[in-house]
């Protein structure tokens, strides 16, 4: 059935029907509705406020919110002023050794211990979460200084004789001679006939 386009008590709004202006009802007070937009605009362009901080660090373990300067936002004057605690607080001139050390050093060394520790970041955009991970060439961040951890630790430790099996899940059995020789000669059978099949799709 054909829609009845011209039936105007049952009203469809559409892309097509919002292009008829709406009714006013009565005046609109402009006043409600203006408001200055410079000071948003200046924080876009200029640099020097756009790095404004909006936390101030009280102590190693406490933090006040401050509302951005030239703010028109209710939500920010609710929690400006606001404190909040945590276990430790870094600063801004923290480096990243410090944090490492302030940090990670004893969750890997737990870890090293045979413990499970997660460890993760949580923030907005741009709060800082892959340069605290990564961090940079000359300044590396938490992660490699973590792997430099654990393999130093490591070292020296290495077992490198091949008679060591996986068993279930997290043992290992000693192999006897005989069995050495017996996993020697299976992981040699494997390879060869890994280079047979190469050796065969390379012919056809
Ligand atoms: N502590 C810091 N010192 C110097 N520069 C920093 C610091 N933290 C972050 N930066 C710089 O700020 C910018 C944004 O940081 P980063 O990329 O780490 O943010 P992010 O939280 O990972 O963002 P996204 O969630 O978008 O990936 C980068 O240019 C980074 O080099």
């Amino acid at each position: 059935m054909e829609p009845n386009l011209d039936n105007e008590e049952h009203f469809r709004p559409s892309y097509i029907a919002s292009v008829e202006p709406l009714q006013r009802t009565g005046p609109v007070n402009v006043e409600d509705l203006k408001t200055d937009l410079s000071g948003d605009f200046s924080l876009v362009s200029s640099s020097s406020d756009t790095s404004q901080s909006c936390i101030s660090v009280e102590d190693s373990t406490s933090i006040i919110l401050k509302p951005p300067q030239n703010s028109l936002s209710r939500l920010s004057e609710k929690t400006a002023g606001q404190k909040f605690t945590f276990s430790q607080v870094f600063g801004p001139e923290t480096t990243q050794e410090e944090f490492f050390e302030g940090t990670m050093k004893q969750p890997v060394q737990d870890f090293l211990d045979g413990y499970n520790r997660l460890i993760f970041t949580y923030g907005v955009t741009n709060a800082g979460k892959t340069y605290t991970f990564q961090g940079t060439e000359d300044d590396v961040g938490i992660l490699p200084r973590t792997m430099d951890m654990l393999f130093k630790s490591i070292q020296g430790k290495l077992y490198t004789a091949m008679d060591f099996k996986p068993h279930r899940c997290r043992d290992y059995i000693k192999l006897t001679r005989d069995q050495v020789r017996e996993e020697t000669a299976i992981k040699n059978s494997i390879l060869r006939l890994t280079k047979e099949v190469e050796e065969h799709f390379f012919l056809y």
